[in-house]
């Protein structure tokens, strides 16, 4: 009976891997065809049959705990089918994206978003850019302040009644629309100027949420604005049970960072500040300006959402450059919950503030832990190879069962039965994951992943992720 029963639920969980056939595509898109929508736990089920598999059982969970995401569940179980072996259609347009990126900028208040808007809209890059500003009030004053308005060049569209986080998601779908509808060809870009105060979470949501944002805009990344001087105050600043600190959650959801204001403060100070921001997010890259005054590529194209990306991002730019990246720091049978460990060795002398996040001085490593706000990054490199059931089964369960605590993850896994890097990435309980490259003949298969959220208990993590392996 135990013995039919079994090899029931391995045909129920073939035919749900059968059936999870998808190839990756940009997170953005979670609304678009190519995306598995659910608008209803039935719907769910009769996609993914009615199997014990994690990833089901987490649906219904998800459902009750946070109603916002569960109007739309997008999310798949690993599947051993190469990506070239799917053939929707719809895939086919995924390299040829040529919906409208957006880039969010976002810091606290005073870190200097509106003077990095400015510097963006006057040089010279050759894209046409659509500015929406959310701010607080009736008066829209830094619309006001954003030169390129007077030059006519940009379209500046103002949101000053509410916070975007907050009321103004409805507003600020309507703005996009009525762009997309009425300028569409005089623009390639929308960047959006969050409040001071805003958490980014509901507006990154915004764009997996609504259906009539994904034909026409994707989210490019979130750009975070941070003061230098005073930052660390905002940072340890205690808030009632239950309130955010916006400034730490500024951070934990960024793509990139700019250590804004480094005038004002001296070397020592930013670097503790490194590696305090650090320790709340291991992902986001960080770069130091004043006023505002960076790189272009750094604020456009950030592709935080892209998971042909999540390698650069989770292993720096240095890792997708050397191709035999599995070199000495990797541990052969135990987990180094310290990704790129080795990078900061590399990088202990020099004298810049890094242009990723691994270029941290080695004497921040004992900073990787969780601040008081409970925020924090914890990251797993480990060789070896895990097992598919097992790992989509721990997978679904912890973003399921902390779909509120995690807030990003991104992974490059290496799956039994899978000649492919498997990447993913979730935010939430919002997964997307797909087959990559393949893995090189000699290459170690070490897997990555990094998680950034409260309450992350780094040895919880390690082991259940542990116990996913082959042995
Ligand atoms: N010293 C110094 N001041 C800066 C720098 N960047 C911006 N500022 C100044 O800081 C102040 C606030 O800059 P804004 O660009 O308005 O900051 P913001 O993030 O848009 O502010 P809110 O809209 O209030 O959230 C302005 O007076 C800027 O001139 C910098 O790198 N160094």
């Amino acid at each position: 009976m135990a013995a039919a029963l079994k090899s029931s639920l391995q045909d129920i969980r073939s035919s749900i891997l059968a059936k999870a056939l998808l190839p990756y595509k940009p997170l953005a898109g979670f609304a678009s065809k190519r995306t598995v929508l659910f608008s209803s736990a039935a719907s769910f089920r009769s996609f993914y049959g009615s199997s014990p598999c994690g990833f089901l059982s987490m649906t219904a969970k998800i459902r009750s705990v946070t109603p916002v995401i569960s109007r739309v569940c997008s999310r798949r179980p690993l599947s051993s089918v190469p990506r070239s072996a799917y053939q929707d259609p719809v895939s086919q347009c995924a390299d040829n994206d040529n919906r409208i990126p957006v880039t969010v900028i976002t810091g606290f208040l005073g870190s200097g978003k509106t003077t990095l808007l400015n510097y963006v809209l006057k040089a010279n890059h050759g894209k046409r850019l659509a500015v929406i500003e959310n701010e607080f009030g009736e008066v829209d004053i830094d619309g006001s302040l954003v030169a390129a308005q007077q030059a006519g060049q940009e379209d500046i569209m103002m949101l000053n009644n509410g916070c975007l986080c907050c009321t103004v998601r409805g507003d600020l779908v309507r703005m996009i629309i009525e762009l997309v509808n009425t300028k569409r060809d005089l623009f390639d870009h929308i960047l959006i100027e969050t409040t001071g105060l805003a958490n980014p979470a509901p507006i990154i949501e915004t764009f997996y949420m609504e259906e009539e944002l994904a034909p026409h805009v994707r989210l490019d990344g979130v750009l975070t604005l941070v003061d230098s001087k005073h930052a660390p105050q905002h940072l340890d600043e205690k808030k009632p049970a239950g309130v955010v600190n916006e400034a730490v959650q500024q951070i934990a959801y960024a793509d990139r960072i700019l250590l804004n204001k480094i005038d004002l403060v001296g070397e020592k100070d930013l670097e503790v500040l490194q590696g305090r921001i650090k320790s709340i997010n291991e992902i986001a890259r960080m770069k130091p300006s004043k006023y505002g005054e960076v790189d272009l590529d750094y604020v456009l194209g950030i592709g935080g959402f892209d998971l042909e990306r999540i390698e650069k991002d989770i292993m720096g730019d240095k890792a997708s450059k050397d191709s035999d990246h599995g070199h000495d720091h990797v541990c052969d049978s135990t987990c180094n919950h310290e990704a790129g460990h080795d990078h900061h060795h590399h990088h202990e002398k020099h004298g810049e503030h890094g242009e990723h996040g691994h270029q941290t001085h080695s004497k921040h490593h004992h900073h990787h832990h969780v601040h008081d706000s409970g925020v924090g990054s914890v990251s797993i490199v480990c060789e070896g190879t895990l097992d598919l059931d097992k790992i989509n089964m721990w997978l679904g369960n912890l973003l399921s069962q902390n779909a509120d605590d995690i807030y990003r993850c991104k992974g490059v896994l290496s799956v039994d039965g899978i000649e492919q890097r498997y990447v993913f990435q979730a935010v939430h309980a919002l997964f997307e994951g797909g087959t990559d490259r393949d893995w090189g003949a000699d290459e170690k298969r070490v897997n990555k992943l990094v998680f950034i959220g409260k309450k992350l208990e780094r040895e919880a993590l390690e082991k259940g992720f542990k116990e996913c392996l082959l042995k």
